[in-house]
């Protein structure tokens, strides 16, 4: 399922947030999302979940333009923000929830979890705590994987490598790799990190002030200079 983005324009006031004028993403693609703050790496996230609507153009998910249909969300994982988890749930009771939101029972979704025993580390399950209470890091895991619990085809996650250990970033790179592989699933990741993009991309985007500036083939791990020299001036 290929995704195409058209015309794409957001602007707040006089300030231009997005401004694409073609991308295409095909099906399979691992796309690394860079650029500088305020480059507008979230907006088109947003715009690409229907969080925000367009002042032209469109987002296109297969065949079906994503603010004029609700079917694209049963194949779409996401996290963004804190703003997708439920902090007055224990992570248990969120990812159940999320289950059941997905038609999976229990023990379905227990065992779905059990496959990130590695980057849950013992600090997501069976704490009884509250996520509200649960360190930035933990809550960045828990949307994480919450967002892989119905298997989705394409995933979209907002600088995940944010708030996590060394360790758990280098976990991360594996799970989304290994899941590119096995699912053959489209992930789009944004990131600071130069290196875990270069890392685990097959092709990489460079935004900056709303505009896509370079679409940068990844699949040898060659762009990585590129963006070094880009990213030093
Ligand atoms: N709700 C809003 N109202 C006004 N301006 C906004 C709003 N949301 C985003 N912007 C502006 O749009 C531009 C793009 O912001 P966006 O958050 O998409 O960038 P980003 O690449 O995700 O940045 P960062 O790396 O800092 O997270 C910025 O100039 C930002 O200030």
């Amino acid at each position: 399922m290929d995704i195409t983005i058209d015309q794409l324009k957001k602007v707040y006031g006089t300030k231009v947030a997005l401004d694409i004028d073609h991308y295409t993403i095909r099906h399979g693609e691992i796309i690394g999302l860079v650029g500088n703050n305020g480059a507008g790496k979230t907006t088109l996230f947003r715009l690409m979940l229907d969080l925000l609507k367009a002042d032209n153009g469109f987002v296109r998910i297969g065949e079906t333009e994503v603010s004029s249909s609700e079917a694209w969300k049963e194949t779409t994982g996401a996290y963004l923000d804190e703003s997708f988890l439920i902090d007055y749930l224990t992570p248990e009771e969120y990812f159940y929830f999320v289950g059941r939101m997905c038609n999976l029972n229990r023990q379905t979704v227990d065992e779905r979890l059990a496959v990130y025993e590695r980057f849950m580390n013992d600090e997501i399950l069976g704490q009884k705590k509250l996520i509200r209470n649960l360190s930035a890091g933990n809550k960045q895991k828990i949307g994480i994987l919450a967002a892989l619990l119905n298997q989705p085809e394409l995933i979209i996650l907002d600088e995940p490598f944010n708030f996590l250990d060394p360790s758990s970033q280098s976990a991360l790179k594996q799970l989304l790799v290994a899941y590119n592989q096995s699912t053959g699933a489209t992930i789009l990741v944004s990131s600071h990190n130069l290196n875990h993009t270069t890392d685990i991309s097959t092709r990489i985007a460079l935004l900056e002030h709303g505009k896509l500036i370079r679409d940068l083939d990844n699949s040898d791990g060659s762009a990585g200079n590129e963006l070094e020299t880009y990213f030093a001036v």
